[in-house]
C-alpha cells in the first residue's frame, strides 16, 4: 500500500525526515519480525529500548520508523536517507492511530464491545459473542481463549496473552469484518489500556464486571490499576456496569452517557437484577427484574457470578437495540467459553471441573459455587503463576484452606523462575502447610495427575488456573499442555 506520511492523521508527529511517501506492506514493533517495506515502531519497554533496534529493522527492510528519541532520529535519518523517520511524542499512541488508519478504520465498521474487570472478561466476551450472534448480529471475540469469528476459532499467533497489540487488533477487526461479522466483543486488560493498545477506538459498549487487586507487579498500586481500567469508559458511547462492585458504583456517577446497570442484590438500584437463582439440570434459572417487570429466565451456565456475567451480556444487547423477550428466548442457547466451569464426567462418577480461576477472589467464589453441587469429597488444585504477581500466591492458599478434602499445590507458567520457589510462595499462605491433605507438585501435569489419582466415586476434582494458548510458558518458551488430554489419557490408561 502506498502511504503518504504527510497525509496520515495522528496527533503527535513532531517532525518527518526522509521521503514522505513509501510503499508499505507490514507493521511491526519487533525488529526481529521486520521484513521488506515494513514500518517499525521503536518502543521503550521494560527490558529493551526499541530505539536500539532501529538499524536492525532497517537492515531487514524497514522503510519507515516511528521513534521518540530526537538524537537517535537525527543521527539515523542522516545515515539512512531512503528511510522515513517520524519523530513522535508517544510511539505506542502513534502505533494505535497508524494501525487503525492503515487497516481503514475497521473498528468503525463493526460494533465494538470492550470488557474490563479483574474477573470475568473472557466469560463475558464469550457470552456477548454468543448472545449477539443468536440475536442475529454475527459477532466475533478477542481475548485469552483466542480470536473467534462468529462461527469458528481463527488461528492467529497471539502477540500478548489477552488484548492484542494495536497493529494486530486492527488487522483482526478487518478480518472479522471481511468474514461478514457485524460485531466484536473483546477483553480489554488494564495493561492494554496503559499501553494504549486500544487508543483511538470509540467502543459502542464498555462493560465493567468487577475489580480486586491484580497485576500489581505491573501497576504497582491498586489506584493505578483502577485508573487504567477507568480509561475504557472515557472512550465508550454506552456502558454496562456491575453495581455490586465498588468501582462500578463510582463509575455510575461519573459516566455520563447511556448506561445499563446490573446486580444480584434484590435491594440494589439497578436496571437488571437477578434473584431466585436455582440450579436446574444443565443450567440456572432465575427471575430477572427490569424496570418494574419480572421475567423467568433459564440459561445454560453455572455459578452465581456467571449469572451476573449473563446480565452484562443482556445489558449489552439492550443497548444495541434488542428487546427483552427476544433476548430471553435466545439465552437458552447461550454458549460458554472453554475452561470456565467446564464440567467433565469421570468413569467412576467423579466430576472434574476445569476453571480458570486464578485470583483469590475468583477462587473463593468458585469454591462457594462448587460446594453447592452434590458430591462426596472435594479435591482442589491451585497453581501459582510464575509470570504473574507473587504477592497473590499466599492469598490463593488462604482462599482454599479448610474448604477442601485434598489440596494440590502446583505451578502454571514458571517463566524464568524455579517451580519450587513458586510452590513455596503459595504454601506460605497456609496456616498449616504440613497438613497431610496438602500436596506439592512442581508441574501442572504432575498436579493434574495427582488430583485425578486422589479422586474417587462421586468426588469433585476442581482444577483451577490454566494455560495460555494451550501451553505452559517455561523460560520464554511455550510448551504445549492440555489438561483435557491428560485427563483423557489418565482414565484411558487406568481403565
Ligand atoms: C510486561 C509487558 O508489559 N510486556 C510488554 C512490553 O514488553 P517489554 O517491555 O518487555 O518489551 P522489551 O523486551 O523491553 O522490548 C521493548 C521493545 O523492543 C523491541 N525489541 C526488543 C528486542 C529486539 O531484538 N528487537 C526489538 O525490536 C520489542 O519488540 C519491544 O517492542 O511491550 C511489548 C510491546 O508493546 C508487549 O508486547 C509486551 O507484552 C508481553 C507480550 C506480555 O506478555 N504482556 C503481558 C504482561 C500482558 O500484556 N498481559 C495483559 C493482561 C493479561 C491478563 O488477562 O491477565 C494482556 O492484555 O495480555
Ligand atoms: N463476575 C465474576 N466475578 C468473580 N469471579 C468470576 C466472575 N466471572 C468469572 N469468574 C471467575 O474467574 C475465573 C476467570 O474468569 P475469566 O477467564 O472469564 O476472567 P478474566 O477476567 O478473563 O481473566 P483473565 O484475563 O486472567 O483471563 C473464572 O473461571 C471464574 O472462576
Amino acid at each position: 500500500m502506498i502511504i503518504n506520511f504527510n497525509q496520515i492523521q495522528y496527533n503527535n508527529v513532531r517532525s518527518l525526515k526522509g521521503p514522505a511517501t513509501q510503499t508499505v506492506n507490514q507493521l511491526t514493533f519487533n525488529s526481529n519480525l521486520a521484513g521488506p517495506d515494513s514500518v517499525f515502531f521503536a518502543i521503550k519497554g521494560e527490558n529493551h529500548d526499541g530505539h536500539m533496534y532501529i538499524e536492525d529493522a532497517i537492515q531487514k527492510g524497514a522503510i519507515a520508523i516511528f521513534a521518540e528519541n530526537e538524537d537517535v532520529v537525527q543521527t539515523l535519518a542522516h545515515a539512512y536517507p531512503f528511510c522515513t523517520f517520524l519523530l513522535v511524542d508517544d510511539v505506542r499512541k502513534s502505533m494505535a492511530y497508524f494501525s487503525k488508519q492503515y487497516y481503514d478504520s475497521p473498528d468503525e465498521k463493526i460494533k465494538t464491545v470492550g470488557v474490563t474487570g479483574t474477573n470475568g472478561k473472557t466469560t463475558v466476551a464469550a457470552y456477548v459473542r454468543s448472545l449477539l450472534s443468536l440475536l442475529g448480529m454475527s459477532s466475533g471475540s478477542i481475548g485469552t481463549t483466542g480470536i473467534w469469528s462468529s462461527t469458528k476459532r481463527i488461528p492467529y499467533k497471539k502477540s500478548t496473552p489477552t488484548t492484542p497489540e494495536a497493529l494486530d487488533l486492527h488487522r483482526i477487526f478487518k478480518d472479522l469484518y471481511d468474514l461478514g461479522d457485524q460485531a466484536v466483543a473483546m477483553e480489554v486488560s488494564s495493561i492494554a489500556l496503559d499501553q494504549k493498545r486500544v487508543e483511538g477506538i470509540e467502543f459502542d459498549v464498555a462493560i465493567h464486571t468487577n475489580i480486586s487487586p491484580e497485576h500489581l507487579e505491573y501497576h504497582h498500586t491498586f489506584e493505578n490499576y483502577r485508573m487504567c481500567k477507568e480509561k475504557l469508559f472515557q472512550q465508550a458511547k454506552n456502558a454496562v456496569i456491575n453495581v455490586d462492585d465498588e468501582m462500578g458504583r463510582k463509575l455510575v456517577n461519573t459516566y455520563k452517557h447511556r448506561k445499563v446497570t446490573y446486580s444480584l442484590d434484590a435491594n440494589a438500584e439497578a436496571d437488571l437484577i437477578a434473584t431466585n437463582l436455582q440450579y436446574a439440570g444443565n443450567g440456572t434459572s432465575f427471575k430477572l427484574h427490569s424496570h418494574g417487570e419480572i421475567h423467568d429466565v433459564f440459561v445454560p451456565v453455572f455459578g452465581d457470578y456467571n449469572v451476573a456475567n449473563v446480565l452484562s451480556a443482556i445489558g449489552t444487547s439492550l443497548l444495541l437495540g434488542y428487546t427483552m423477550p427476544f433476548i430471553i428466548k435466545s439465552l437458552t442457547k447461550l454458549e460458554s467459553p472453554e475452561g470456565r466451569f467446564q464440567v467433565i464426567d469421570g468413569p467412576s462418577r467423579e466430576t472434574i471441573i476445569l476453571d480458570y480461576a486464578h485470583t483469590p477472589v475468583a477462587l473463593t467464589r468458585l469454591v462457594d459455587e462448587v460446594k453447592k453441587m452434590e458430591h462426596n469429597r472435594l479435591i482442589v488444585m491451585v497453581a501459582g503463576i510464575g509470570i504473574r504477581d507473587f504477592e497473590k500466591m499466599p492469598k490463593m492458599a488462604k482462599a482454599i484452606e479448610g474448604r477442601a478434602d485434598e489440596i494440590i499445590v502446583t505451578v502454571d507458567h514458571p517463566g524464568f523462575h524455579e517451580p519450587s520457589i513458586i510452590v513455596d510462595k503459595v504454601m506460605s499462605g497456609f496456616a498449616n502447610p504440613d497438613a497431610p491433605h496438602i500436596h506439592r507438585t512442581n508441574t501442572r501435569r504432575e498436579g493434574v495427575l495427582k488430583s485425578l489419582h486422589l479422586g474417587g466415586e462421586h468426588d469433585i476434582i476442581l482444577l483451577t488456573s490454566g494455560c495460555i494458548n494451550g501451553a505452559q510458558i517455561v523460560k520464554g518458551t511455550e510448551i504445549p499442555h492440555s489438561d483435557e488430554d491428560i485427563i483423557q489419557m489418565y482414565y484411558h490408561l487406568s481403565s
